[in-house]
């Protein structure tokens, strides 16, 4: 019998309004047209248990939760995540695009609120055995220009994080930026601007080396 290889994990991150849900659907698209399956998740959420929680994350009223306890919420919306529908189709042979991962927590809740990359690391060991992308694309936008693209959404539920002051998402940004410097094998920079398919176009070169 020839065995299926494991799949492959791939996420995208970088702050509101960069595009992420719309390259998550073309990248999908691409890949599939590759004659891949592939499995498009989000977070926080993707799973039962994972979407009540992004529920009390996101929509909880004011500073419902304290940073501390908002990480140790993304951590077990996480930990149920990976364990249902993540690990599940890799090991099925199939590619998981997420939007969202593990490197979100450590730009808000570490850049953004404080908490530290080591903490956040070990709620990441105990909720989901340390899994990590095999690729991570940051996608960076000038913030005024995401901040235009967000505005024309007008009709969406602003969330908890998106009514944070520009100061949180200038750190946030920031964040992202000394994690992807740290790690560059699995974290690429990817310039967002641009009409939608040549951002598809530079995520795809991105991804070159696993396919
Ligand atoms: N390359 C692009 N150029 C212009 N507008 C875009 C582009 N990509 C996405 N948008 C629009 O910008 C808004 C935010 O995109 P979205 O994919 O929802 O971002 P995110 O998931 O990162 O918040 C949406 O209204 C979307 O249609
Ligand atoms: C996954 C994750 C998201 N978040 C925040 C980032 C977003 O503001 C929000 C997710 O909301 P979402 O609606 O998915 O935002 P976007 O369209 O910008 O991706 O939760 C964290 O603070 N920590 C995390 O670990």
């Amino acid at each position: 019998m020839i065995m299926k290889g494991r799949g492959r994990f791939i996420t995208l991150e970088g702050g509101e309004g960069v595009g992420k849900s719309t390259q998550i659907r073309a990248l999908a698209a691409a890949l599939r047209e590759r004659g891949l399956t592939v499995v498009e998740t989000r977070e926080p959420g993707g799973s039962r248990g994972a979407e009540a929680i992004r529920e009390l994350l996101l929509h909880s009223e004011g500073d419902a939760w304290s940073p501390r306890a908002e990480a140790l919420l993304f951590a077990a919306a996480r930990s149920d995540h990976v364990s249902r529908v993540i690990t599940p189709a890799l090991e099925a042979g199939q590619w998981v695009l997420c939007d969202r991962f593990i490197d979100s927590t450590r730009a808000y809740q570490g850049g953004g609120s404080g908490l530290s990359d080591e903490d956040i690391m070990t709620l990441h060991r105990i909720g989901s055995e340390a899994l990590l992308p095999d690729r991570t694309l940051l996608l960076r936008l000038d913030v005024d220009v995401a901040e235009a693209r967000r505005s024309a959404r007008t009709l969406e539920r602003a969330d908890r994080f998106e009514d944070r002051q520009a100061a949180f998402h200038t750190k946030v940004v920031a964040a992202f930026d000394r994690i992807a410097e740290a790690e560059p094998q699995r974290i690429r920079r990817i310039d967002a601007d641009g009409q939608p398919d040549e951002v598809t176009g530079r995520l795809l070169a991105a991804l070159a080396d696993l396919l």
